[in-house]
């Protein structure tokens, strides 16, 4: 049986933590599928620069991911319903409750494990691991 995981965030501009979190991931089953935030429901920090459809792109174009969708407008519940998968791979710092997300799933008839990836660390002084951080450099480097 395909063991299917989802991995799920905002994706705006890539960097080498992106990648880490996607292939560890996809590690923790056969298949992955990335469920990249809408703009509009992105409101715990700064919403993204690029639109849904080029940060799912992006996302369905890197080595690990084997589907990438826009997420649905209100329901973060509805694409999991879709995709059945056995394990929701939560980002080293997102701000979702693994516990909480247990409790919905099982709400909702769902048998899926949830697990927290590492992060990242930088390999080099100036390497940059966060798209706020990339987005500060461009700003202070061209203004
Ligand atoms: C299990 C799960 C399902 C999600 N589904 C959706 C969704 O369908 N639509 C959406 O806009 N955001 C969805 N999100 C929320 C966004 O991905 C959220 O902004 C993200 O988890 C935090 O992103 P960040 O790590 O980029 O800050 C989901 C999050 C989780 C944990
Ligand atoms: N350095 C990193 N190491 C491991 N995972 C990371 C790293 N940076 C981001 N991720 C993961 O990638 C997913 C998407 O993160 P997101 O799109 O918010 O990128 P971000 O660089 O963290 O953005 P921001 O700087 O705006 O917070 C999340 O699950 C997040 O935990």
């Amino acid at each position: 049986m395909t063991a299917r995981v989802v991995a799920q965030g905002t994706f705006d501009l890539l960097h080498p933590g992106h990648v880490h979190y996607l292939r560890e991931a996809k590690a923790m089953g056969d298949e992955l599928h990335v469920i990249v935030a809408r703009r509009e429901n992105v409101t715990h920090k700064a919403q993204p620069i690029l639109p849904n459809r080029q940060r799912r792109d992006m996302v369905a174009a890197l080595d690990p991911v084997d589907e990438a969708r826009v997420g649905h407008p209100d329901d973060i519940f509805a694409p999991i319903e879709e995709i059945e998968p056995s394990v929701i791979a939560l980002g080293y710092d997102q701000h979702h409750d693994a516990d909480a997300i247990a409790a919905q799933l099982a709400e909702r008839g769902l048998d899926c494990a949830v697990r927290r990836a590492s992060a990242r660390e930088r390999r080099y002084d100036d390497e940059l691991l966060s798209t706020g951080a990339i987005i500060d450099r461009i700003l202070d480097q061209r203004e």
